[in-house]
């Protein structure tokens, strides 16, 4: 007895091209910026002006964006953690290598050092902004913000604007002011960035609403126009043959009746299933309508639609549905011929349907040619 343990098989989805796309990408980052860190030591070397901590810290800091970049690609799972992990282990050694300039030396302050260090603080909040979510990255810059100029400020407040050299007291108020305004376009961008994939995501629910059957979660009715029309083009392009299958519930308004409505829609959901196990990746399968299904079949002569439609019929009869009464159904196919629109394959379909009906239900019936050119596509000559 055939089962439906094989799900319907799954279509790949964009959206994992696109997450994979977006983590490679911010590994690469961590990559680039191993590198921008370790260049930089290399450059302060050469020129002596590295500081005593820097020697060791940048070139850990270095080590470091790479074991990131590695554990991402190691453990996805822990990708939340790790970027936050990268984020605040970067964002801490600028901090970090800031106040240690600012209060671990007497005055006058190593301007050099001051602000080349000073100046890497748009990357940490720019860094936070592009890993992590919108609300932790503010919240992170906000930390770093108020680690850095909180303490500054009660410094220059205590001891006065020339504590640490001339002019330190307004270099002081402009970076404030210019590190807010970092936070606040970094924020906006995030905002903006944000909005636009949720649009993306809500166009792409709407998309799928559109085109599948929410009972059998197959493509609708709309949906499956679209795929005919498709494949006929191809067909037509290629002189390839296409076969049509229309598959219709034989008595299915008895079960609703004997059985109840809910019990004929969980019949609909298991046919749709069964028929789809059944099937290859280049048949498409959908609901047509009530308890009819669709099936589009490239690059299929009638004879293999024949076969195939009684493998489906078959395997239909012998199911043992919900519901524990047997279910039918009849099959109309038809070959699409030169000439042929959707709605006259799908006519010749239906007429095949009927008279499968007509015969007694549970079979399945070749279209007549069309009575004009009667031509299979594959053998026409098309343009
Ligand atoms: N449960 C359920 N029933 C549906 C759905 N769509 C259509 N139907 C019912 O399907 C039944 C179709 O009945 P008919 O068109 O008379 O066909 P039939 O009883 O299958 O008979 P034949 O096709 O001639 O074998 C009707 O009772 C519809 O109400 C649905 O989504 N769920």
């Amino acid at each position: 007895m055939p089962s439906l343990s094989r799900p319907n098989r799954p279509r790949p989805s964009a959206d994992d091209g696109a997450e994979s796309a977006e983590a490679r990408g911010l590994r690469w980052l961590l990559v680039i910026g191993a590198v921008l860190i370790a260049l930089v030591c290399a450059i302060e070397w050469a020129q002596g002006v590295i500081n005593a901590w820097d020697r060791w810290l940048q070139p850990a800091m270095s080590v470091l964006q790479l074991a990131y970049a590695a554990a991402l690609a190691r453990w996805p799972q822990h990708t939340p953690r790790l970027r936050l992990a990268a984020v605040v282990t970067f964002n801490s050694y600028l901090v970090a290598t800031v106040l240690l300039l600012l209060f671990a030396f007497p005055p006058p302050l190593n301007q050099y050092q001051f602000l080349s260090t000073v100046y890497w603080l748009p990357l940490g909040y720019g860094t936070a902004f592009v890993f992590l979510r919108p609300r932790v990255a503010l919240a992170v810059s906000a930390v770093i913000f108020a680690l850095l100029f909180v303490p500054l400020g009660l410094v220059l407040a205590s001891r006065g604007a020339a504590h640490w050299g001339p002019d330190f007291g307004s270099l002081a108020a402009v970076l404030a002011v210019a590190q807010v305004a970092y936070i606040v376009l970094l924020a906006a961008i995030a905002t903006i960035r944000a909005g636009y994939h949720r649009a993306e995501e809500r166009a792409r629910l709407m998309q799928t609403l559109a085109t599948t059957d929410p009972l059998t979660e197959l493509p609708n009715r709309r949906a499956m126009g679209e795929r005919l029309h498709a494949a006929l083009a191809a067909a037509r392009r290629h002189a390839e043959p296409v076969t049509v299958a229309l598959i219709d519930v034989d008595h299915f308004k008895r079960i609703n009746d004997g059985h109840g409505h809910a019990a004929g829609d969980r019949v609909l959901v298991q046919l749709g299933r069964l028929l789809a196990a059944d099937l290859r990746a280049s048949d498409q399968l959908g609901r047509w309508g009530g308890e009819e299904f669709l099936l589009v079949c490239g690059h299929t002569r009638s004879s293999a639609g024949i076969e195939l439609a009684e493998r489906l019929r078959n395997s239909v009869a012998a199911f043992a549905f919900g519901h524990g009464a047997r279910v039918t159904v009849s099959i109309g196919v038809a070959q699409v011929e030169s000439g042929d629109d959707a709605d006259a394959v799908l006519a010749r379909a239906d007429a095949a349907l009927y008279r499968a009906k007509d015969a007694g239900r549970n079979r399945v019936e070749l279209a007549n040619a069309r009575a004009s050119t009667g031509q299979p596509l594959e053998a026409s000559a098309l343009p």
